[in-house]
């Protein structure tokens, strides 16, 4: 149902957050944290906006999910260079968060 989804959804968002220790996927990113994002990123996204769509039952399946979770890693990998922290956090972030869904989704097939 909507409400077991959402509830399903919430708590991937707990889990993947675990994996964001420092925080670069917490909130949207600012042009004032990196310079030309606005510009550069024309879909931005990030866990806070998630749990925002979430609550506004934005979300109709995992996949719609998935889909802003791995935009969100995307555009840190397009804004930041290669060789910075924050590309490697955002492939890592990923990685183990595509993990984390295809888990969650094996032990709920129903959702
Ligand atoms: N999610 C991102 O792409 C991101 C987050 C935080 C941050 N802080 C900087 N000084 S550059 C930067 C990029």
């Amino acid at each position: 149902s909507r409400a077991s989804l959402k509830m399903f959804l919430a708590n991937i968002l707990r889990l993947v957050q675990k994996h964001d220790p420092e925080g670069i996927f917490a909130e949207p990113v600012t042009d004032e944290i990196a310079p030309g994002y606005s510009t550069l990123i024309k879909y931005p996204m990030d866990l806070t906006t998630m749990a925002t769509k979430l609550s506004n039952h934005a979300y109709s399946s995992v996949d719609e999910f998935r889909s802003d979770f791995v935009l969100m890693c995307k555009n840190a990998m397009t804004y930041n260079a290669p060789e910075t922290v924050y590309f490697s956090f955002a492939k890592n972030m990923m990685e183990d968060g595509v993990k984390v869904i295809e888990r969650e989704v094996s032990l709920r097939p129903d959702i």
